[in-house]
């Protein structure tokens, strides 16, 4: 079995695939490194024999995480690493070392699946875009606060913006103008998300008149997919650029 993590700043992301990679036999989204160990053990005769991981997060998170994993597994993961080019595609930044690991494997991931040019959106902690031509050029992209970072903002710099957990969950049953606190706040960050990705799916039409495909991943994805009603919401995505990035045999 393959172990595959996908270290956001805020969630890991876990799946076990068999060795082929036909199956995933187990999957998980966790807060902590605690809490994905406990779900490793809890998981009914895993049988790790290789890993592989993404993280955005520090090299000395990350190396912790690697030792555990080491202690607990024996397994020895093996990290993705930036890259100018790998297979067809080729990074787009300046200096490729400083585009997320996890936007350069949502890159190659969308661009496997879509075999021509792409956008690509990732609603996570942060917002990224990233645009690949059709000959596998990333182009570049851009880079805003997600919705948890949003609504952090506006109650650690405000006074009066305050809600709980609960009733923002109930204020995004719709998106009319918010009558409440936590309607009006979770609405409106939810808009700024959604004209976003306009904006975005403008852009890519202009630089993309001959078509493109259009792929959302990231654990708020599913807050946007109306506004692109082609896209393909792959919440895996990473994992698919993972593959490629760092293929096991
Ligand atoms: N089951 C879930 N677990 C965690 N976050 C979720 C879940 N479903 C939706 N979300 C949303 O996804 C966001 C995190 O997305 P994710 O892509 O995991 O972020 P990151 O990669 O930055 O850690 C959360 O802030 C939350 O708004
Ligand atoms: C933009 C990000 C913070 C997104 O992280 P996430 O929301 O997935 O946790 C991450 O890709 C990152 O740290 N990037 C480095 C800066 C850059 O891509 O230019
Ligand atoms: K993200």
């Amino acid at each position: 079995m393959i172990l595959e993590l996908d270290c956001g700043n805020s969630f890991i992301k876990w799946r076990v695939i068999s060795v082929d990679g036909a199956q995933r036999l187990f999957a998980g989204v966790v807060d902590s490194d605690a809490a994905l160990f406990e779900s490793l053990a809890a998981a009914p005769e895993l049988r790790v024999s290789r890993c592989r991981l993404v993280s955005v997060r520090s090299d000395a998170e990350t190396e912790q995480l690697v030792t555990r994993l080491r202690e607990s597994l024996g397994v020895d993961a093996i990290c993705a690493q930036s890259a100018s080019q790998v297979g067809g595609v080729r990074n787009g930044y300046e200096d490729f070392r400083r585009l997320g690991l996890d936007r350069w494997l949502a890159v190659l991931g969308a661009y496997h699946l879509g075999q021509r040019a792409c956008l690509v959106v990732d609603l996570g902690t942060a917002v990224t875009a990233d645009f690949i031509s059709a000959d596998g050029m990333h182009q570049g992209g851009f880079i805003c606060p997600g919705l948890p970072l949003m609504r952090d903002q506006l109650s650690t710099h405000t006074r009066r913006i305050r809600y709980d957990r609960q009733v923002a969950l109930a204020a995004l049953q719709e998106l009319e103008p918010g009558r409440s606190t936590a309607e009006a706040v979770e609405r409106g960050c939810v808009l700024m998300l959604r004209g976003f990705v306009a904006e975005q799916l403008l852009q890519a039409q202009a630089r993309f008149p001959e078509g493109f495909e259009v792929f959302l991943t990231g654990g708020d994805a599913g807050l946007v997919q109306d506004v692109v009603p082609g896209a393909q919401v792959v919440p895996d995505l990473v994992f698919v650029g993972l593959a490629i990035a760092c293929p096991l045999n």
